[in-house]
């Protein structure tokens, strides 16, 4: 469905001697296969709304190419444009108009029939939970409701592949749930292709079949959520002492255990340990034999933040 290679953007700011180049995308490429759901991850300001511009024909990429849908990026963008949905991280809906209305002249613009558009624009606020709402003025709606108003307008010409910008931006948790499970609807129910940016690490956790991590423009990792999470070596073991004359005799003997370097801060004691909770009975016995008291324990599986400090040496929590 997506077949980029070098695909890069540079762009220009200030003027005369104050001019520079930001290198927003520095190349990357980019295998997208029918049916996937891929999210692109990274932190603010790391290329992806970037990509995803170039991809839907809205940036010309600054060097590289790139096949959408089929379709060469360069020479034919009006069938690229055709053959897509995308959906921008601000929406297309305008606050003055009724749905209804907005989602059938969306599907005009498509080339499609007034009636065509109206009976796939009903359909599509069926499926996702928008029924009653046909003559709601949009500036009516909650959020939840506008950004699945805002994913309808994406589909009403019936795209096989389909881009989300941050569709679940600014939405509360019970709404951002809600929307990802219209997400996966769109490739069980209606076997579209989908690519999404997100900085949320649950969403692409939750979402995606694989993920591809950008930073500074490059891409420094693809695969799926849990292949990327055993890359890191091991589980999270940390503990906390029961005061600070435990502290060395607690690193020393989780030292003989763990996988990483052990670090301390305050009362805590924390290194990563293959099979962390397999590991524990004998590290509890051996804390005990070494006189190390604890106030508590916790063993955590690697998470997507865990991936991303590995492959950059910062959090992306951090760098956000
Ligand atoms: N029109 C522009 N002119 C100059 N610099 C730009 C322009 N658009 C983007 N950039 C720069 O390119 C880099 C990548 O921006 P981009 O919007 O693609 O990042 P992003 O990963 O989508 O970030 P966010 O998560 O904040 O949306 C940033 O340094 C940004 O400031």
């Amino acid at each position: 469905m997506i077949e980029a290679r070098g695909l890069a953007r540079t762009f220009e700011t200030g003027r005369g001697k104050h001019k520079s180049e930001v290198v927003a995308v520095a190349g990357v490429d980019i295998d997208v296969a029918e049916g996937e759901i891929v999210g692109f991850l990274g932190p603010n300001g790391a290329g992806k709304t970037t990509t995803l511009r170039m991809l839907t024909t809205l940036l010309k990429p600054s060097a590289g190419r790139a096949t959408v849908a089929g379709f060469d990026l360069a020479t034919q963008p009006v069938k690229v444009r055709q053959a897509i949905g995308y959906v921008s991280q601000s929406g297309s809906t305008s606050r003055l108009a009724v749905s209804g209305s907005e989602i059938v002249a969306h599907g005009r613009l498509y080339g499609i029939s007034k009636q065509q558009a109206e009976t796939r624009g009903r359909e599509l606020f069926d499926q996702l939970d928008l029924e009653g709402l046909w003559d709601r003025p949009t500036k009516t709606l909650s959020g939840g409701q506008r950004r699945r108003l805002d994913i309808a307008m994406g589909l009403v010409h019936d795209p096989r592949l389909v881009f989300l910008d941050e569709p679940t931006t600014g939405l509360d948790p019970q709404a951002r749930a809600n929307l990802w499970t219209h997400i996966s609807d769109l490739r069980t129910k209606r076997g579209s292709t989908v690519f999404l940016t997100t900085h949320y690490l649950d969403e692409a956790d939750a979402l995606c079949d694989r993920i591809m991590v950008i930073d500074h423009g490059t891409i420094v990792a693809s695969d799926t959520p849990e292949a990327l999470k055993r890359k890191v070596s091991g589980d999270l073991v940390a503990l906390t002492v029961a005061s600070e004359a435990d502290v060395s005799a607690a690193a020393s003997t989780l030292a003989t255990v763990a996988t990483s370097e052990v670090t301390t801060d305050g009362l805590l004691v924390s290194a990563r340990v293959t099979n962390g909770g397999h590991a524990m009975p004998g590290l509890l016995r051996a804390l005990d034999a070494a006189g190390a008291s604890l106030d508590s324990i916790e063993v955590r599986r690697p998470t997507l933040d865990d991936v991303f400090l590995t492959m950059t040496g910062r959090s992306l929590r951090e760098s956000e």
